[in-house]
């Protein structure tokens, strides 16, 4: 299928740090509307591939498209109405109230004033609503529980309605439940919306039940495919050294060897 096919696609891709390749051979194919994991070990290159795919950074090699474009080629306007990112640094602007911070998601659309158009509101009142944050909305973020803070700026990324969203570690520091409620919301944002997710995680098991997608960063070959294609080919299993955890195909989880 050709690139045009695929809302985000990778062929080749190496990522790394000036002539230093810490993962190579990166292929994955995402069409509109899926949500998909990137997983592996502490250190493998989670991160620099989402700062690489959202264009802050360069590939060392290998192209990354969206839509056919390749992102390499997207100017930073065209860039902003493509791709939102949410990273894992708390936001510079923490003494902005919820509502503000989402409204800067509005940012690629609004004249050289800023001012915000009836349209510009509509999306951050549905946001606000769709992230249950409607009595949140005039607190200052630094007011902010860690899973509170993780919805608002996934409602930013909504707000800023890209056909892409990438995340860098959205679920870290929450309990439980906030994790389940944030992955649940990506998943929502990704089937009902049409918006193409990729987050990195350290949540496998989370990731198994809800993605659509996983990548599994490895170095050099970083298998990609369904959770349930990726059990079938046993891929989980060699991800820790085997000697404190064992992969369980039939609760696709993880269980410490005792
Ligand atoms: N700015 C940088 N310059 C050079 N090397 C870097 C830089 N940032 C990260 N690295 C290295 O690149 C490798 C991948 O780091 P990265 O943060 O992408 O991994 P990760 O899989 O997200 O890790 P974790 O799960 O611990 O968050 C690591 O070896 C790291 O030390």
């Amino acid at each position: 299928m050709s690139n045009q096919s695929y809302s985000l696609r990778t062929e080749n891709l190496s990522i790394g740090y000036g002539t230093k390749v810490i993962c190579n051979n990166i292929e994955m194919t995402l069409p509109k509307g899926e949500l998909c994991a990137v997983i592996g070990v502490n250190g493998i290159g989670k991160s620099t591939l989402i700062r690489t795919l959202g264009k802050l950074q360069p590939s060392l090699g290998g192209e990354a498209f969206i839509n056919g474009h390749k992102i390499a080629e997207l100017k930073p306007h065209g860039l902003a109405k493509t791709i939102s990112l949410v990273l894992t640094e708390q936001p510079a602007s923490k003494n902005l109230r919820v509502s503000e911070l989402i409204a800067l998601g509005r940012q690629p659309y609004t004249n050289w004033i800023g001012k915000l158009t009836d349209e510009d509101k509509r999306h951050i009142q549905q946001n606000l609503d769709a992230f249950h944050l409607e009595e949140l909305a005039m607190r200052k973020c630094h007011e902010l529980s860690d899973g509170q803070l993780q919805r608002v700026l996934i409602a930013r990324a909504a707000a800023q309605d890209t056909p892409i969203i990438l995340l860098d570690e959205p679920t870290t520091h929450l309990d439980l439940y906030n994790k389940v409620q944030i992955l649940k919301m990506l998943r929502q944002l990704a089937h009902k919306k049409g918006k193409t997710i990729v987050f990195s995680t350290h949540e496998i098991d989370l990731a198994i039940q809800l993605c659509d997608k996983i990548l599994i960063l490895n170095g050099t070959k970083n298998p990609f495919g369904s959770p349930q294609e990726l059990i079938a080919q046993k891929q989980f299993d060699n991800l820790f050294p085997e000697n404190l955890l064992e992969f369980d195909e039939r609760t696709g989880g993880f269980k410490v060897k005792k």
